[in-house]
């Protein structure tokens, strides 16, 4: 119970508000938060504010309100993505903003971490769930398609050719370097595998980093035309080349050093047997380095709500781990809680044992 201070009506509690309650309010907001930041790069706001500028000449620059874009800029800077001094410290001038320089990079659009198109179209597609998420509450999931047809296969091009290029160029990348960078065994490997690799771009770093490997980028058919463009794009279709299918159950080649398997699984009906032909497409001793959300996480419930709903696959906490042991897989170490774009993954290190 908390009083007043010199609280005239001392016998009156006045109760805080509960937690729960607050968090209510706080999500409504996080709403808001999301609206101003996705209005502020479909101005192209952050491109005025790379250095310091007053929410005045922020305005003449894009012909808005002054008053309100400094209440604007006030709030953007609020959530950190900007950051705010006076002009002149202890004076009364206007407050000056720029984008915070850990966001820079990634909002900048003249920069090459730019995140700015897949932060709107994530924006866009958690705006547009309201609907979908009460038909799927009302109906349940839908009958799963035994193939996705042509509509939703070119929706994952154009993915692959902004949002997941985005993403991956940001935060994929960096972390499968990352990743990579600690197995000792790299500088052996001859030959990859990016499954389901959109874009392709994790392929194409780690063929940049490692100039003795060569592989394959597999995707839906017009996924993999994107891929193409990329590879070709980086000089490396010497090394590297796309390959389209379905890796339900399409051949996706074997005799790899290396598998990368990000954020895929979810999109097949039975993990099991991805897995078996996974390992057998490994040479022995060959590593598998496996990214998945798993539920959990506040994060990942949140964002892959719609999708579980719709009945994709995300498993429980150590399920993966254990599928991998059981399709033959050895050795597997679990490194949790790796930075993803929007929500956290868990990368699973998982070996072909060597032949007897
Ligand atoms: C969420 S994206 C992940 C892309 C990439 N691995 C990454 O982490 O950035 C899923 C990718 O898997 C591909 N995919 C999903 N189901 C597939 C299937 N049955 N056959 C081939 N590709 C598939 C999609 O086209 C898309 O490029």
């Amino acid at each position: 119970m908390t009083y007043f201070p010199h609280d005239p009506y001392p016998t009156l509690p006045v109760s805080p508000v509960p937690a729960q309650v607050q968090s209510c309010w706080d999500a409504q907001l996080a709403c808001q938060d999301s609206d101003v930041l996705s209005l502020a790069l479909e101005l192209g706001l952050f491109t005025h504010l790379d250095e310091f500028a007053t929410a005045e000449q922020v305005a003449s620059q894009l012909a808005l309100s002054p008053g309100n874009t400094r209440l604007f800029l006030e709030v953007l800077a609020s959530m950190g993505v900007l950051e705010h001094t006076s002009r002149v410290p202890g004076q009364t001038a206007p407050a000056v903003y720029r984008t915070h320089p850990q966001m820079q990079p990634y909002l900048s659009p003249a920069s090459s971490l730019y995140l700015g198109d897949a932060l709107l179209f994530r924006h866009k597609v958690l705006c547009r769930s309201r609907k979908q998420l009460e038909v799927l509450l009302r109906e349940g999931a839908p009958p799963r398609d035994a193939a996705p047809d042509e509509t939703a296969q070119q929706a994952w091009a154009r993915a692959a050719r902004v949002q997941i290029a985005q993403e991956q160029r940001a935060i994929t990348v960096p972390v499968a370097r990352r990743i990579a960078g600690r197995l000792p065994d790299r500088l052996q490997w001859r030959t990859m595998l990016d499954l389901g690799g959109g874009p392709g771009l994790v392929a194409i770093a780690l063929a940049q980093d490692l100039p003795d490997l060569s592989g394959v980028v597999y995707d839906y058919p017009s996924v993999a035309e994107v891929a193409q463009h990329n590879i070709e794009a980086a000089g490396l279709q010497g090394r590297l080349q796309s390959m389209g299918g379905n890796l339900a159950h399409d051949d996706f080649g074997c005799g790899y050093d290396l598998i990368w398997c990000s954020s895929v699984l979810h999109f097949v009906p039975d993990e099991a047997p991805v897995l078996q032909r996974l390992h057998a497409a490994l040479k022995p001793g060959g590593v598998l380095l496996c990214a998945h959300a798993e539920a959990g996480d506040r994060r990942v419930l949140q964002y892959y709500l719609r999708m579980r709903m719709q009945g994709r696959q995300v498993l429980p906490e150590g399920a993966l781990a254990r599928q991998l042991r059981k399709a033959g897989f050895t050795d597997v170490t679990t490194c949790a809680d790796v930075d993803f774009p929007v929500a956290p993954v868990t990368v699973l290190i998982a070996r072909k044992g060597e032949a007897l």
